[in-house]
């Protein structure tokens, strides 16, 4: 895919004299399906609020040709970044279909797009297959189960025109076939998207991960495939603490327990 890719060059972001973020390069090509990972206050989030400009952040922080670093929230946001939290954030009163024309904008008063609407946006027509919420499109979102609603505000992205999706743990929380159908969702977005995913499970990790950036202590770890940092011993230490031991399996490597 051409586009725009994220450079991230000695990315630093403190809190009270506490490095949250100490020194991070990355390069994340377009169309990458790229799993940021690492233990419980790695930095992740951090690094996510830093691009998007939650958090003030010193260092660079590139799409394209547009630094990031210092634009205001809303700047960024037009630029095609775009994010979803830990709890999705849809309007359980109305549809989906009015989620997503919420989303969609196209200048339309509230009153229009609160209306049941007969010719639905392309964009959103769109967004519904890909999401596979077709069916459940007239359906109020506070009746959605938990992945589809994620699923649901991850089409509210898609129907503004992002280019860089940056998921935080989108699947916490969900069965083995919503895991497994989000990590479809999430190969047939980044065909045409650059996608960065904050996880912490494994399995879903070893399945979908293009590639794989380790945080630890607000530092880059590890990075590569998934082959490649599972193979790291510096991983294996920070998951596990005991490289020195035989070789832990693929399927041994676990994260610790959520704070
Ligand atoms: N607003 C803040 N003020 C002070 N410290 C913060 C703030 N936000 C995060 N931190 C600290 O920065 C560190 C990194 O937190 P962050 O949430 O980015 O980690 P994470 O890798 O996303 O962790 P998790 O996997 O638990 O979500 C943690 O020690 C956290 O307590």
């Amino acid at each position: 895919m051409s586009g725009e890719g994220l450079t991230v060059r000695d990315l630093r972001v403190t809190f009270d004299g506490f490095k949250a973020v100490d020194g991070v390069d990355l390069d994340i090509r377009p169309g990458d399906l790229r799993f940021l990972i690492g233990p419980n206050g790695a930095g992740k989030t951090t690094l996510v609020d830093a691009v998007t400009g939650l958090v003030k952040a010193a260092g660079s922080v590139r799409f394209g040709d547009e630094e990031l670093l210092g634009r205001p929230v809303h700047r960024i946001a037009r630029l095609g970044i775009g994010r979803t939290f830990q709890t999705a954030t849809v309007f359980e009163e109305l549809t989906v279909l009015q989620n997503l024309d919420i989303a969609a904008g196209a200048g339309r008063g509230p009153l229009t797009m609160l209306r049941r609407r007969k010719n639905v946006p392309e964009a959103v027509t769109k967004a519904l297959e890909t999401t596979g919420l077709t069916d459940l499109r007239d359906r109020p979102a506070g009746v959605l189960a938990h992945g589809q609603k994620q699923w649901l505000e991850i089409g509210m992205l898609l129907v503004q025109d992002v280019k860089l999706l940056l998921l935080d743990e989108p699947v916490a929380g969900m069965s083995h076939d919503e895991r497994e159908a989000t990590g479809a969702l999430l190969q047939r977005v980044s065909e045409d998207h650059t996608v960065v995913v904050i996880e912490h499970d494994m399995d879903f990790m070893r399945s979908f991960a293009r590639s794989v950036s380790v945080l630890h202590a607000g530092q880059v770890l590890s990075e590569g495939t998934v082959a490649e940092v599972q193979a790291d011993t510096k991983v294996q230490e920070v998951y596990l603490g005991r490289a020195s031991e035989p070789e832990p399996t693929v399927a041994s490597l676990t994260v610790p327990e959520e704070a």
